[in-house]
């Protein structure tokens, strides 16, 4: 049995953050796989509250080439109204589902999550997103949140859950990253962030990471914020995304680690971002996003 939450699902179809286009239409085909019902004949009250105006390439000044920080302003722009409307539909007591849409978007869900309460955060994407402007390879703000969200990046972007850093760095995990740049990589070695890599899931298994990343991220805190990047997957069976990466975990081990999530009981706030149905099969991507939040909000096989 499930208890009955009231999900909140919110789309930001933006791509602005990533360097291929596509993710901007993940909140559609997340929808189309059948999200709103599904979750409702699971037994929660869900309001769609549609999509987020975005601002789209075709109509947006082209950032210069050498950009560390492509599209900065849009990007903020953006996220300060996400912050806003997730820190709002928190204080109804509602449970915001953020369908991506690009990683950067985490920088509003996340910090309007943290607005007046101390979360955890559990991150789990094949990349840390742990660059700032110094370190970026690619000037890509997708690659980015988790450093903003722990309070080293952009002074735009740094304070949007009214506190800096919107996440103390010891309450944050990241899980099942495996593809890291070489600064990028510095910076996590001395953050205080706890890593699990591929390599520890493979050695220890999903359950023992998970059973230790939610004992860090709900110690002395009002609950946890997850932020899902679809990437972690492993391309043979989400190939519908941005930045594929060969030898991820596989949807088992996704559907594992959301099932523990629900049993916490400590889930404040969920984004499912980097859907890219462009390169997807069939809408195959999406529809595991959807089962991956059914497991995530409490679905059980029996
Ligand atoms: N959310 C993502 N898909 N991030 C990919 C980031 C890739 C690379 N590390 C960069 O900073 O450009």
């Amino acid at each position: 049995m499930t208890s009955e939450t009231r999900v909140a699902i919110l789309g930001v179809p933006i791509d602005l953050g990533a360097g291929r286009r596509g993710v901007d239409m993940g909140p559609s085909a997340i929808r189309y796989a059948g999200l709103s019902r599904r979750l409702h004949d699971l037994g929660h009250h869900v309001v769609d509250f549609g999509n987020l105006a975005t601002p789209m390439v075709e109509t947006t000044p082209l950032p210069p080439p050498d950009a560390r920080l492509r599209y900065l302003e849009p990007i903020a722009e953006v996220c300060q109204r996400l912050a806003e409307l997730v820190s709002d539909i928190a204080a109804q007591a509602m449970l915001p589902l953020i369908l991506g849409g690009d990683h950067s978007l985490a920088i509003g869900s996340a910090s309007g999550s943290a607005r007046g309460r101390r979360l955890g955060l559990i991150w789990i994407d094949a990349h840390a997103d742990f660059n700032d402007e110094t370190t970026t390879p690619s000037g890509n703000i997708h690659g980015m949140p988790l450093a903003v969200l722990t309070g080293r990046g952009h002074l735009r972007l740094t304070g949007l859950a009214g506190k800096t850093p919107a996440f103390d760095p010891a309450r944050v995990v990241l899980i099942a990253v495996r593809d890291l740049d070489p600064l990028e990589r510095e910076a996590l070695r001395t953050s205080a962030i706890t890593v699990f890599t591929m390599h520890e899931i493979d050695r220890r298994g999903m359950a023992a990471v998970m059973e230790q990343a939610l004992t860090i991220a709900t110690r002395g805190t009002d609950g946890f914020h997850l932020s899902f990047d679809l990437d972690v997957v492993d391309p043979r069976e989400a190939p519908g995304v941005g930045t594929p990466v060969s030898g991820g975990i596989s949807a088992r081990e996704a559907h594992l680690a959301m099932e523990l999530i629900a049993e916490s009981g400590a889930l404040r706030s969920l984004d499912i971002v980097e859907v890219n149905p462009i390169l997807d099969e069939r809408n195959a991507t999406a529809e595991l996003a959807v089962e991956l939040a059914l497991s995530a909000l409490g679905k059980r096989i029996l």
